[in-house]
């Protein structure tokens, strides 16, 4: 297993318990610039000319920041001239094995995870803005109602964090064309987080070493860090300590989307409240699951899915129950709730079981909509 450098405990703001997560406080830009709007956006996107609810309980909102100063002669969403709007792919995740520890001081859960990128993806643009504009940004897709487009949306505070980094202002407009299920267990906010960094460094020429953006990464998020690599990775401590993790072949899933979604640090309270004062074992990574992984054999994989924050979010969310014996019931190899959930994660033995399963599950009714992907997918990249 090779190594990713930089994301480290000690660098981490993230905050566990409801206060603010932003690690960009100091660029001063909290105020999103009205009515700026990407040349990528949509005619259904929404744009950042209001406040809106932060992200869920665990990553309030920052607080409001000042104005940015604007420079004299200028007037903000000024592009200037010669920079070019760039886009970054970036995709979701699944974690074949969470096992979560106990409650640490800090409030975060130690684990082992094992994550695995898989293709559905976001896409993060970042388009030039004038002196003083600020960071602003705009959304659409399925679920981008639910998106806050203030210093809540994790995509803002990586512009502004990567921009003080550099002592810059964190002048851009981004635009996020959502495709990875909003607060859906599959890190949709982590990925605009990844993306919206690698996106703005390439926008403003920062050149940002890797192992930086890694630590910055730890920074927004647990799971931020492997957003940005990609491919399948073992997270340690709180999950951002990434270590690769080799794959041979493709896997098949198939997601169950649901409506709706389950507040992360909800599902991992109710998880503390389950297990009451019993001992929680140490989280270790499953060798099997690992070889499995290894060897690219789907029916070894399939044995060894582990989530410990399911039953958590099976009692959040009963109907959950209905949707994986529904993936069982229609020859799924073996499903699982993705992480925090609400979406469920099935694994197929091929494409054809992979289309088959998700039109089963689609007729069912037991879900929103279901939708048939492989994994490993690539970390986020440049388009
Ligand atoms: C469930 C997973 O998605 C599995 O990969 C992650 O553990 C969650 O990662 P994330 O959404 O990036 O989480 P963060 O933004 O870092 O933390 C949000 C909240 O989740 C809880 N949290 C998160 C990670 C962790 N190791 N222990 C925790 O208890 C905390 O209540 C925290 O306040
Ligand atoms: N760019 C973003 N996209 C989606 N949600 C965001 C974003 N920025 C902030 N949020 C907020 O974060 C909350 C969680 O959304 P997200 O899609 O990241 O959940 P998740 O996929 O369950 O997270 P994870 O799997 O990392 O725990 C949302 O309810 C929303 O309020």
């Amino acid at each position: 297993m090779g190594s990713f450098t930089g994301a480290s405990t000690g660098a981490s703001s993230a905050a566990p318990t409801g206060s603010s997560a932003a690690g960009a406080s100091g660029s001063g830009s909290g105020s999103p610039a009205a009515g700026a709007s990407p040349s990528a956006s949509g005619s259904a996107s929404r744009s950042a000319s209001g406040r809106s609810p932060g992200r869920s309980a665990g990553r309030a909102p920052g607080a409001p920041g000042n104005a940015p100063a604007r420079a004299p002669g200028t007037s903000p969403g000024t592009a200037p001239e010669g920079e070019r709007a760039v886009t970054v792919r970036v995709p979701a995740k699944v974690n074949v094995q969470l096992a979560v520890g106990g409650v640490r001081p800090d409030g975060f859960h130690d684990l082992a995870n094992v994550f695995l990128a898989v293709g559905l993806y976001d896409h993060v643009t970042a388009a030039p803005a004038g002196p003083g504009a600020g960071c602003a940004v705009t959304c659409e897709g399925p679920g981008s109602d639910r998106v806050p487009l203030d210093r809540g949306n994790l995509a803002v505070r990586a512009a502004e964090l990567l921009a003080a980094h550099h002592g810059r202002a964190p002048d851009v407009r981004l635009h996020i064309a959502k495709d990875i299920p909003v607060a859906g267990g599959m890190a949709g906010g982590s990925a605009d987080a990844a993306g919206a960094l690698l996106a703005c460094d390439a926008l403003w020429g920062t050149a940002t070493p890797r192992h930086v953006l890694l630590e910055l990464c730890a920074r927004l998020g647990s799971d931020v860090p492997f957003s940005l690599v990609g491919g399948a990775a073992l997270g340690r401590g709180r999950g951002e300590l990434l270590t690769e993790v080799p794959v041979s072949g493709t896997f098949h899933w198939v997601f169950a989307l649901a409506d709706g979604g389950l507040s992360t640090p909800e599902v991992y309270r109710a998880c503390d409240r389950r297990r009451g004062a019993a001992p929680v074992p140490e989280p270790e990574p499953d060798p099997a699951l690992l070889a499995a992984l290894r060897e690219g054999d789907p029916r070894a994989l399939a044995a060894r899915l582990a989530n410990d924050l399911q039953p958590a979010a099976l009692a959040l969310r009963p109907s959950l129950a209905d949707t994986l014996a529904a993936g069982r019931a229609a020859g799924a190899l073996a499903g699982l709730v993705s992480g925090s959930g609400p979406t469920c994660a099935f694994l197929a033995a091929d494409a054809d079981a992979a289309a088959a399963l998700a039109a089963s599950l689609e007729a069912s009714g037991t879900c929103r909509a279901a939708r048939a992907t492989t994994a490993p997918a690539s970390g986020a990249v440049l388009r």
